[in-house]
C-alpha cells in the first residue's frame, strides 16, 4: 500500500460496528475509529492519542489476547497514516452507505491514523479458487453462566446474560425480533445444541451473524427494518459450496440440503483446531451448569451428552478468556471502586498499574500471577479488573471462518477436511472507565428480565421462523455426515 498514493475510489465500504468504520480493498481492510456525532467539529482526542488508540489495540491483540486465544487465530495488523484529504474524500464517498442507526457516530477525519489489517473475506492471491471464498462472521458472546458467590439474583446462574439481554433488547426497540440463539449452546460442545445454535443464528442473524461471500456480505440483518431474510437467496449462494456426490441430490431433504451442510461444516470448523484437524483433548469442565433455562433446546431431546470443546478450538480459547471472570460484574465493581479511589489519592500510580496500558508481556504477567485470594492490596483489585476486562474483550469478539471451495468438493460425498480457516476478529481493550457502565447494563437487564417474566411481546419472534420445519427442529441429528 503506498501511503502517498491513497486513492479513495479504489477503497470501498465494507462494514462497522460502534467503535470503527472499515473498508476494504481487495486484499486490506483499514478499520479508522468513530467519535460521537456532537464530536465531529471538535475531535474529542489528538492524532498522537489516535495513534496511541489504535497502538495499544494492536499490542493488546499481540501481546495479551494472542497469547490467550492461540497465536493462530489472530492477526493484529499495524497503525497507518493516511493522507488527512484520502480520509476526507473517504469519508464522504462512504456516508451513504452507512447504516442510519450507526450515524450517531461519526468517521475520524483529522487523525489520519488507521488500523490495517488484512482482509480475511477476500481471497488469498495465491489461493486462486473457482468460486470466491465463502466467509461466515460469528459474534457469539458470553458462554458460560455466572457461578460467583458475588452473584444476587438467581436468575443469573439459570439464564444466560445474551437471552436476557435480548428482551431487554426488545423491549428498548433495538431489534424488532428476538433471537433464540443461545451461546450455551455454542459453546456446549455437543454438535446437536451447536447445529440448533447456529439454525438460530441464521432465523434471526441481528449483529451476530454475517456471511460474505467474495468479499461481500450477502447475509445479515438489516438493523431496524422489517425486511424478511431471503432463504432462497441465501441457498442459491450455498449451493455451489455444499453440494457433495450425487448421493444426496435425491434425498428429500434435497431443497435444504446445502443449508444443513453448510451448518454442519460450521461446527466442524469451530470444533476443529482452526485447519480441519479437529483436537483430542476435550474440556469437560462447567457440564451440568452449562443449560440455558431460555434456550429453546429441549434438554430431554439432547441425544448425545456433551463431550465438551476439544481444547485446541476456537470456541474453547475463547471460552476460557471469558471465564477469566470469576467474580462477575457485582463481586468485580468493589474491586474496581478500590483501584479507583487509589487513583484519586495517587494519580501518577495509574501508569505503574498499567489501567490504559502499556499492553506489554508485564500487564500479560498482571494479570495471570493474580492470588486467588483476596489481600486487600491495589495490586490485587488491579489484577482482577485486567482480567475482567480481558474477558469483556473475549465476549465481544468475532470469529471469521473462511470456506475456500475446491474441486474435490464436487467429487468427494463428503465434506472436504482442510478447506477453511478460522480467525478471531476485535480483540480490543475495554477501557477500565467501562466498567461502571457494565454494572448499571446489568441491573437493567435483569430487572428487565424479572419484570416480564421472560415474555415478550407479540410478533417479536425471529424473522426466518419457519426456515425449518417442525420434525426438522426436534431432529437435526438425521442430517449429520458421519465425522
Ligand atoms: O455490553 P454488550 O454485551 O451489549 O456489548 C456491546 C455490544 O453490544 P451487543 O450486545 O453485542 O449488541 C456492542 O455492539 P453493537 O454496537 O450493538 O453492535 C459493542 O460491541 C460494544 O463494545 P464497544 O463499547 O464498542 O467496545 C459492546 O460493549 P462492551 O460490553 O463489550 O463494552
Ligand atoms: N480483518 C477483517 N477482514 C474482513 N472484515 C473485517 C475485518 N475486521 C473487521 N471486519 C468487518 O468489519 C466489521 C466491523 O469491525 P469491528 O467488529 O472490528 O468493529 P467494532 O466497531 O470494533 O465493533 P464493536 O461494535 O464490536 O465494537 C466486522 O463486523 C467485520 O464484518
Amino acid at each position: 500500500m503506498e501511503l502517498d498514493k491513497m486513492d479513495e475510489n479504489d477503497w470501498k465500504y465494507h462494514g462497522e460496528g460502534n467503535k470503527s468504520l472499515v473498508v476494504s480493498h481487495v486484499q486490506v481492510i483499514l478499520r479508522l475509529l468513530k467519535y460521537p456525532a456532537e464530536d465531529s467539529e471538535n475531535p474529542p482526542q489528538t492524532a498522537e492519542q489516535a495513534f496511541r488508540q489504535i497502538q495499544n489495540i494492536v499490542d493488546f491483540s499481540s501481546n495479551v489476547m494472542s497469547s490467550l486465544l492461540g497465536e493462530k487465530f489472530i492477526h493484529s495488523g499495524e497503525v497507518v497514516k493516511l493522507p488527512l484529504e484520502f480520509v476526507r474524500q473517504l469519508s464522504i464517498k462512504v456516508q451513504h452507505q452507512r447504516p442510519a442507526w450507526r450515524c450517531d457516530k461519526v468517521m475520524d477525519i483529522y487523525s489520519g491514523c488507521a488500523l490495517c489489517l488484512p482482509n480475511l473475506t477476500s481471497p488469498a492471491l495465491h489461493q486462486p479458487t473457482h468460486t470466491p471464498p465463502l466467509c461466515i462472521e460469528i459474534k457469539p458472546k458470553c458462554g458460560f453462566l455466572p457461578s460467583s458467590k458475588h452473584v444476587s439474583k438467581d436468575i443469573k446462574t439459570k439464564v444466560c446474560r445474551f437471552c436476557m439481554h435480548q428482551h431487554y433488547k426488545v423491549a428498548n426497540g433495538k431489534w424488532k425480533r428476538r433471537s433464540l440463539y443461545c451461546p450455551l449452546d455454542l459453546f456446549s460442545g455437543s454438535r446437536q445444541r451447536m447445529h440448533f445454535a447456529i439454525r438460530h443464528l441464521i432465523e434471526e442473524p441481528q449483529n451476530n451473524f454475517k456471511i460474505f461471500k467474495g468479499g461481500q456480505c450477502i447475509y445479515s440483518s438489516k438493523e431496524g427494518s422489517d425486511d424478511s431474510l431471503d432463504l432462497n437467496s441465501l441457498l442459491h449462494h450455498l449451493r455451489p459450496y455444499f453440494m457433495y456426490g450425487n448421493n444426496r441430490i435425491n434425498s428429500h431433504m434435497m431443497g435444504k440440503a446445502p443449508l444443513n451442510d453448510f451448518i454442519q461444516f460450521l461446527v466442524n470448523a469451530l470444533l476443529s483446531g482452526g485447519g480441519g484437524d479437529g483436537g483430542l483433548v476435550m474440556d469437560r469442565r462447567g457440564e451440568g451448569r452449562s443449560f440455558c433455562e431460555a434456550s429453546p433446546i429441549n434438554k430431554e431431546r439432547i441425544r448425545h451428552g456433551s463431550q465438551g470443546l476439544p481444547s485446541d478450538s476456537v470456541l474453547f480459547r475463547i471460552l476460557q478468556t471469558q471465564m477469566l471472570d470469576t467474580l462477575d460484574i457485582e463481586g468485580l465493581h468493589p474491586l474496581y471502586r478500590r483501584v479507583e479511589q487509589h487513583l484519586q489519592d495517587f494519580p501518577k500510580e495509574r501508569y505503574r498499574l498499567q489501567i490504559d496500558g502499556p499492553y506489554n508481556e508485564a500487564f500479560l504477567e498482571k494479570l495471570q500471577k493474580c492470588p486467588t485470594e483476596d489481600d486487600g492490596s491495589v495490586e490485587y483489585a488491579v489484577a482482577k479488573v485486567h482480567q475482567y476486562r480481558v474477558a469483556m474483550t473475549a465476549k465481544d469478539c468475532s470469529v471469521m471462518v473462511t470456506k475456500e471451495r475446491d474441486f474435490q468438493d464436487f467429487l468427494s460425498s463428503r465434506p472436504p477436511a482442510f478447506s477453511y480457516s478460522v480467525s478471531i476478529l476485535d480483540l480490543d481493550p475495554k477501557p477500565f472507565d467501562s466498567i461502571p457502565r457494565q454494572l448499571r447494563l446489568d441491573q437493567k437487564i435483569v430487572s428487565c428480565y424479572l419484570r416480564t417474566g421472560g415474555a415478550l411481546p407479540k410478533g417479536s419472534l425471529p424473522a426466518l421462523q419457519g426456515i425449518f420445519s417442525a420434525a426438522e427442529r426436534e431432529d437435526c441429528t438425521l442430517l449429520f455426515h458421519p465425522v
